[in-house]
């Protein structure tokens, strides 16, 4: 199976404003919540994503009637008026928790028979505590796989309602908040009391708005005890806006305080009922400028220009902590963040994964039971990112990007969980480096051109030829066959070259000329053949685009290493204006040739370049022609500057 990625370029920076999907939380709750009461639901603004997907196939299956408003955002839900009407049924629900858990527990008072699965990661998340909270009021629960995980038969049951139930709430405040909106099914008064230091309180803020937005109002006394009223019944408020969604708000605010900023997102401010809001807050104490309006936050970098080391307990923004544990990247000293256990359970383990991905860009991670401390590199590291079927790892690293460092995202769809637009979002608040591609045929000027726009603009600049010219060089000299792709590949993989003020260094010799020769150009011709060391280079080539930009020249520059370009040039000359050129600049520096050898020579790199199956020498649809025949340097220069700047 091939694996999926999406390349993030170095970004200069971030600066814009985002449109935030609907929460998640919000939206999951209140289809549960609209489905259980009476009259109909009209719901803004819903989440478009799997896990809500999973939500909405699941009520569906239950007898729930609900409809969307074409290709909208907005949903009418006509509540079943209590327990679901369907009584058996099999459900999927995927890795939703926010669909799981409040089911089960829906579910389990609903007096029916249902099969509850999901995703294998879903089948290793606990779901113990609420189960024996369910138990205590007479549900009949059954583990189908491992006892205290999904899959989960529920069976009829006689539910003895009332009284005081008991569950932990230091695994997941998701347990607290599945029994505290199916209990006003049972219609008799109950109180839950929390067991434990319980978890992501600003969630079960959330849940008990919404339930009082649905007209049951619960007693609450501090952390620890929850009282459902009796009688109580959900009945529709009309209608209701899903509010954007926090958690992923916090990946553009990070952006702004990263990449300069101002980045705006809208859909979340002041008024918000989400605990996630408060990451606003963190990043404000990590030296991030912040304003917030009552439906927008907006974020830019610290005066400092550098965000600083924190050590927070971030107990209460589970999800939104994860993007601090990146933006510690940024910072100016170890990040240490506390109180995030949570994360083991998640939809994989966040702790283990978020370390082992920082350190592959270069941070040095300590992990514990509870907590990570980062200590940012000096320099980032290009690296390869697994994503863990977590739509937050994704987002979070898309911010190295911010650090002038190329990252790849490995099986980037994860974000349908909650934020399927995201990469086109980020890609709305970046600009990228920018990078001039110019190719062309050999001896055409490409070289000569690239090199004055580069130093016009102050961009830096890439002869990738010469890379070539390096492996053929270093193949001649350590006798490997030119055939040899392997041990070509190898060699182009750990090229000992370096280039220092127009000097190019093999090992610690000054190889500039040596590399021209006509053995040299054959050679090169020949190794830039092989698919194996052509992917060896392209690495390497990647990192030569840093800020403020890069001007690369050679065949492949516009069409496989830097196919987003900002602008594309193809230069090309006669092959008889191409071997007077050469001729004149050999006689230049006093080697010998003769303009027949030349011109045989040119029309053969010309064919072999073109004909090779692997980045052959064409011209793209969108590169600009640029034939230098009758055109001097300087006008060429003009040319390409022009189209930069137009
Ligand atoms: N428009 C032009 N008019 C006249 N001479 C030019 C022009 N552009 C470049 N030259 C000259 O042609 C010679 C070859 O140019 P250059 O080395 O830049 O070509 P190139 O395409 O980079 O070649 P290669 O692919 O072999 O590296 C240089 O001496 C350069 O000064
Ligand atoms: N991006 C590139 C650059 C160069 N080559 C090949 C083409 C030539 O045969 C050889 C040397 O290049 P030059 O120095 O003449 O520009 O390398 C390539 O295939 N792809």
């Amino acid at each position: 199976m091939t694996m999926d990625f999406i390349d993030l370029p170095p970004m200069l920076d971030a600066t814009g404003q985002v449109r935030l999907p609907g929460s998640k939380s919000i939206s999951n709750r209140t289809l549960l919540l609209a489905a259980l009461a009476e009259g109909r639901t009209e719901i803004r603004d819903l989440l478009a994503s799997d896990d809500v997907e999973r939500m909405l196939d699941a009520l569906r299956t239950l007898g729930v009637s609900w409809a969307r408003e074409g290709d909208s955002d907005h949903y009418r839900v006509d509540g079943v008026a209590g327990p679901f009407p369907v009584k058996a049924a099999d459900l999927f629900l995927g890795n939703a928790g926010t669909a799981f858990r409040p089911l089960t527990a829906a579910l389990a008072l609903s007096g029916g028979e249902y099969r509850l699965t999901g995703v294998a990661r879903m089948h290793e998340r606990p779901i113990g505590d609420l189960v024996d909270g369910l138990r205590q009021v007479g549900a009949n629960v059954r583990y189908l796989g491992v006892e205290g995980f999904p899959p989960l038969h529920i069976l009829p049951a006689a539910i003895r309602p009332g009284g005081m139930l008991r569950v932990r709430g230091d695994v997941s405040s998701q347990f607290l908040t599945a029994l505290l909106m199916a209990l006003p099914l049972t219609g008799t008064q109950t109180t839950i009391e929390v067991v434990g230091e319980l978890i992501s309180k600003p969630y079960i803020s959330i849940t008990l708005d919404l339930m009082a937005r649905f007209g049951v109002e619960v007693q609450r006394e501090g952390w620890t005890r929850f009282t459902v009223p009796g009688g109580a019944r959900y009945r529709s408020p009309g209608t209701l806006f899903v509010e954007g969604d926090a958690s992923s708000a916090s990946y553009f605010l990070a952006a702004g305080a990263i990449g300069g900023g101002p980045v705006r997102v809208e859909g979340v401010g002041r008024s918000s009922i989400q605990g996630d809001v408060r990451f606003a807050e963190a990043l404000a104490e990590l030296g991030a400028r912040v304003d917030i309006g009552d439906n927008w936050i907006e974020a830019r970098a610290p005066e400092s220009g550098r965000l600083k080391a924190f050590d927070l307990d971030l107990n209460h923004i589970p999800d939104a902590a994860m993007t601090l544990a990146v933006a510690a990247l940024f910072a100016d000293g170890p990040c240490t963040l506390r109180n995030i256990a949570s994360w083991r359970v998640k939809e994989t383990d966040r702790i283990a994964a978020m370390a082992k991905e920082l350190r592959k860009v270069g941070a040095a991670v300590e992990e514990g039971a509870d907590f990570l401390r980062v200590t940012p590199p000096a320099k980032l590291v290009p690296a390869a990112i697994d994503t863990y079927d977590d739509h937050r790892m994704a987002m979070c690293f898309s911010l190295v990007s911010l650090g002038g460092c190329r990252v790849r995202i490995n099986e980037p769809k994860c974000v349908n969980k909650t934020f399927p637009t995201y990469f086109e979002c980020f890609a709305s608040i970046t600009r990228p480096v920018p990078v001039i591609a110019i190719d062309g045929p050999s001896a055409s000027g490409k070289g000569t051109v690239a090199a004055r726009v580069a130093a016009a603009l102050g961009y830096h600049y890439l002869d990738s030829g010469s890379l070539y010219r390096l492996v053929a060089l270093a193949a001649r000299r350590a006798e490997l066959s030119l055939d040899d792709e392997p041990a070509l590949a190898a060699l182009a993989a750990c090229l000992p070259a370096r280039f220092s003020a127009a000097r190019v260094m093999l090992d610690d010799e000054d190889v500039t000329d040596a590399i021209r020769s006509e053995t040299c150009s054959v050679g090169a011709s020949r190794v830039a053949a092989l698919p194996a060391v052509r992917a060896a280079l392209l690495g390497r080539q990647h990192d030569y685009r840093r800020a403020p930009g890069l001007v690369a020249e050679g065949r492949d520059m516009g069409s496989i290493v830097f196919p987003d370009a900002t602008v594309k040039i193809f230069l090309t000359a006669t092959v008889e204006a191409r071997a007077q050129r050469r001729y004149k600049q050999l006689m230049e520096k006093g080697m010998g040739a003769s303009m027949e050898s030349l011109l045989k020579d040119l029309h053969e790199r010309d064919a072999r370049d073109a004909a090779r199956t692997v980045a052959p020498l064409k011209k793209l649809p969108d590169a600009v022609l640029l034939d230098t025949t009758k055109v001097d340097v300087e006008q060429a220069v003009g040319f390409v500057l022009d189209r930069v700047r137009s």
